[in-house]
């Protein structure tokens, strides 16, 4: 039930349309059933039509308002029109619920992907990749598949409501009977629905585990295989996948389990409705040979609302799944942005900042000047707390105290799209995009063309390596760039913050993957861009060192000027 006010709130028009077709159906029904009956009943003998069944009765008055005679004909067209008209009824709400289907999936897969777009820093380094992918691949569709499934339910429901209505007019006693076993046989089978949900819920968390626990394998697929331990992530990916297999044959039992239950029970309510309403209610012949096709129907109906519902309720899980995943990405949204234009003229400063991870103090108030057109570098022990002070400048961090001043004026008061637009960030693992090298350097931004991407990897010092692989710029690169050398890859990433000619260039151990002569045109290329760019970098590189104007020294989180400006 929670599912279905979920959707009639999130799409009140579309579903508001649907239902109401589906009951314009469901009544265009139920004329078309009366006009069946008041033939069934005519052919019967009955020619005044005393002896008819109530809806019969109205047919007949209806149609003598009309000026239409309740004769053969009459009656026929009025079935087939009443018929045709709940066919286009029913296609008019089947495409709708169609449409729907497929904006449920785009609403889910887009409201992950801006969420998570918009979200910390800290909420990437605790989500797992494979989490995602599987959300926005397939477990999306399974979700908006929940939705058809209440669509389905919900035409079953409409059209046995009609029916109700009908047979009450008919019989209520029989009709109540009839609903009140209808009711019983349902909760009785209550059961087997939640069973249904929760092997499906518990196949939506397995095969998310599996796909993230897949995509980490693939990930360190090297290393495993050089030391011959993939038969342990086989191992347990074997065991995972049993254990979806277990829970979809759950769901199938369960699934299969209703309707084999129902039939038999449905064929002795009805006969024992029919045995009341004959034995006991003494209804007439025309009566009762409307009794039994209503309350077969009825019954009917009663069983198909159970078995959608199961359908739609054992989909739930996944559907809740990726809607908590989409609020978890919402709670963790950056916060919000200044709206101050940045400009880097004068300085970055950090005054007095602390942050910490949790409990473990990272940065233990540290004050750094990086002059705007300089080179900085900071060195220090592996753990000391370099990549978090340059997260810290980016804004991917926020410290607990403490400011972060771009020309003087705090961080939080810029616009903060600008500023990191005006950031070039060479990051310590070079993971590539599996497409061409000018993507690879572009990112695809519209505004920059293969000159900018030549230029840049002229000044990365990768020009020469680019110009002879057999299709340029256009090379792909292989997945994670995995065609190129760890050195090649490096440069590229190099390019790829040049690129856009930005501000601030922060590299973190720019040249730790390349050999003596790349790491001197790297070199050469950060002493030409002194001076126009402001430069941050981390290194240990001795050839960096040489080039930088600043050298600070980072231990346990504080701060030490280790070298004095070079000329
Ligand atoms: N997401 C995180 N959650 C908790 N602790 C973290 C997290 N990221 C980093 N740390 C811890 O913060 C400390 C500083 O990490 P940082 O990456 O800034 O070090 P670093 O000086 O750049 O090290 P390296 O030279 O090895 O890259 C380390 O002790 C690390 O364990």
């Amino acid at each position: 039930m929670r599912l279905l006010l979920h959707f009639a709130r999130t799409y009140p028009a579309r579903s508001l349309l649907t239902l109401l077709a589906l009951l314009l159906a469901g009544l265009l029904d139920g004329l078309g059933l009366s006009s069946l009956l008041t033939m069934l009943v005519s052919m019967s003998g009955d020619a005044d039509g005393a002896g008819l069944p109530l809806p019969a009765r109205q047919v007949r008055q209806f149609l003598a308002g009309l000026g239409i005679s309740p004769q053969l004909g009459p009656l026929l067209a009025l079935m087939v029109l009443a018929m045709a008209g709940k066919a286009a009824l029913r296609l008019a709400a089947n495409a709708q619920v169609g449409y729907t289907v497929a904006r449920v999936a785009t609403d889910i897969r887009l409201g992950l992907l801006r969420a998570v777009l918009g979200s910390r820093w800290e909420y990437y380094l605790r989500t797992p990749i494979g989490r995602l992918s599987n959300a926005i691949s397939g477990e999306s569709n399974r979700a908006a598949g929940a939705y058809f499934d209440a669509a389905q339910m919900m035409a079953v429901l409409v059209q046995g409501l009609v029916y109700a209505v009908l047979a009450l007019l008919v019989s209520w006693q029989a009709t109540l009977a009839a609903l009140l076993l209808g009711g019983l046989l349902m909760s009785g089978m209550g059961g087997l629905v939640r069973r249904a949900r929760q092997a499906g819920t518990r196949q939506s968390q397995l095969t998310a585990r599996l796909v993230t626990y897949l995509t980490d394998v693939l990930q360190s697929v090297k290393p495993l295989k050089a030391m011959g331990r993939e038969d342990l992530a086989d191992g347990i990916l074997a065991r995972q996948t049993r254990q979806i297999d277990k829970a979809l044959r759950k769901q199938v039992i369960a699934k299969e389990t209703l309707p084999a239950v129902q039939e038999p029970l449905l064929a002795a309510l009805a006969a024992g409705g029919l045995y009341l309403a004959m034995a006991h209610l003494g209804l007439s012949l025309a009566s009762v040979m409307v009794v039994i096709f209503l309350l077969a129907r009825l019954l009917g109906y009663f069983t198909k609302v159970q078995r959608e519902y199961q359908r739609m309720v054992s989909a739930e899980g996944g559907f809740w799944m990726l809607h908590d995943a989409i609020v978890d990405a919402q709670a963790a949204a950056e916060p919000p942005t200044g709206s101050a234009v940045p400009s880097l003229t004068r300085s970055v400063e950090l005054r007095d900042v602390r942050f910490a991870y949790g409990e473990q103090p990272v940065l233990d108030g540290i004050n750094l000047v990086i002059p705007a057109g300089h080179f900085t570098t900071l060195i220090g022990p592996s753990g000391a707390g370099k990549t978090t002070l340059v997260d810290v400048v980016i804004g991917l961090l926020q410290p607990q105290s403490g400011q972060v001043l771009i020309d003087g004026r705090p961080l939080p008061e810029l616009d903060r799209q600008t500023w990191r637009r005006m950031i070039g960030y060479v990051p310590q693992d070079t993971l590539l995009l599996h497409d061409s090298v000018l993507v690879n350097v572009t990112l695809g931004d519209p505004a920059l063309g293969r000159d900018d991407a030549e230029r840049a990897l002229r000044q990365a010092g990768a020009w020469d390596f680019v110009a002879t692989l057999e299709q340029g710029l256009d090379t792909p690169v292989g997945e994670r760039g995995g065609k190129l050398s760890g050195g090649q890859r490096q440069r590229i990433a190099i390019a790829r913050a040049l690129v856009h000619q930005p501000a601030l260039l922060i590299l973190d151990e720019p040249t730790s993957a390349l050999d003596a002569a790349a790491e001197v045109a790297v070199r050469d290329t950060l002493r030409d861009l002194k001076g126009r760019y402001t430069l941050l970098a981390i290194t240990h590189r001795p050839a960096l060192l040489d080039v930088s104007d600043h050298v600070f020294h980072i231990v346990k989180g504080t701060l030490h000027r280790a070298s004095e400006p070079v000329s």
